[in-house]
């Protein structure tokens, strides 16, 4: 569990994170969502004790991080910036982390499995492509089997493999009842991947919800029909609230009903209806809106209308 209360961080005048309060849960995979800039990364590092606060606490497992008497064995991490020695290979450098914090050589064996780097374990770290150093990065993280795991951006450089092999092993860590906390900024991967979502902007909290909620609130309200009779349809959905477009002879864009309501009325008129389609806005779309006002560069289009950061 990691609970954070009124955490805030200045760098001389500019606040990176303001007043930022939210738990993470166990059980479930949390995403950490905001657009570039957002203070994802701060807020990371201050979890892991590895910046302080210029107020407010954060604390992993009812502890600040540094208190913990065997951290590796509490949080499992991986941050953007690897700092990982290129000359020495996988399993040499899991073998050094092992070492110096107790675990013994048959959990580096463990780890490289379960990630996968079992054929390259013995090549040098330097000629590792991305998805490798993801993968190598994970198995650190893995290493002191914690309870808690905060992962920064752990989907990139991935192939679509790579991704699917994540999704399912993050699943299934906090399936065992783990923590697991995993920053993103492309809301479509975390729709796959998470269940929570906590969303910031500009350093504050936007959104604490449940990625089910986030999905319903981001369906829109029009609704496509098609159908053969698309000129009695539209007279016999006319109303005060409802509007109907159409960009094709027989299709209609309803706006003010229910798909359920359309269907209802089509039925009692013998009217066949070819297709009755809500219309979902794409969930990029839905978290670009939610955070429209918190993005850190715009574009220029945008800054001619006079909404730039
Ligand atoms: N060491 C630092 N000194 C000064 N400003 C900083 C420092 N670290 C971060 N910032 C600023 O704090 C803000 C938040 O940065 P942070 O890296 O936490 O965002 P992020 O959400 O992780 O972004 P990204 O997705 O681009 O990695 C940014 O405006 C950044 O420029």
């Amino acid at each position: 569990m990691i609970e954070a209360h009124g955490l805030t961080k200045r760098y001389g005048e500019r606040a990176a994170v303001t007043d930022l309060s939210f738990t993470v849960r166990p059980g479930v995979v949390t995403g950490f969502l905001g657009p570039n800039g957002a203070g994802k990364s701060t807020t990371m590092r201050m979890i892991l004790g590895l910046d302080a606060p210029t107020s407010g606490s954060v604390t992993v497992n009812g502890k600040a991080y540094a208190a913990h008497r065997a951290p590796l064995h509490e949080v499992g991490a991986m941050l953007e910036a690897r700092a990982i020695h290129t000359g020495r290979t996988a399993y040499n450098h899991l073998l050094a982390m092992a070492a110096t914090t107790g675990i013994p050589r048959s959990r580096v064996d463990e780890v490289v499995d379960v990630v996968g780097l079992r054929q390259v374990a013995r090549k040098r770290v330097g000629g590792f492509s991305l998805g490798m150093g993801q993968r190598l990065g994970i198995a650190s993280a893995l290493l002191g089997d914690p309870a808690t795991l905060v992962l920064d951006e752990p989907v990139n450089g991935l192939d679509p493999e790579g991704i699917l092999w994540i999704r399912t092993l993050l699943k299934d860590l906090a399936a065992e009842g783990r923590t697991v906390l995993l920053s993103s900024h492309l809301m479509s991967e975390m729709a796959l991947t998470a269940e929570h979502l906590i969303v910031i902007g500009r350093g504050r909290l936007i959104a604490d919800t449940s990625v089910e909620e986030f999905v319903t609130g981001a369906a829109g309200t029009s609704v496509r029909v098609r159908t053969d009779d698309a000129d009695q349809l539209r007279r016999l959905l006319a109303g005060p609230d409802v509007s109907v477009a159409s960009a094709e002879r027989s299709v209609l864009e309803v706006t003010g009903l229910s798909s359920d309501r359309i269907g209802r009325i089509a039925a009692d008129a013998g009217i066949a209806l070819a297709e009755l389609t809500p219309q979902q806005a794409s969930l990029e779309e839905a978290f670009m809106e939610l955070t429209r006002d918190a993005v850190e560069y715009q574009a220029p289009v945008r800054e001619k209308e006079g909404q730039a950061a």
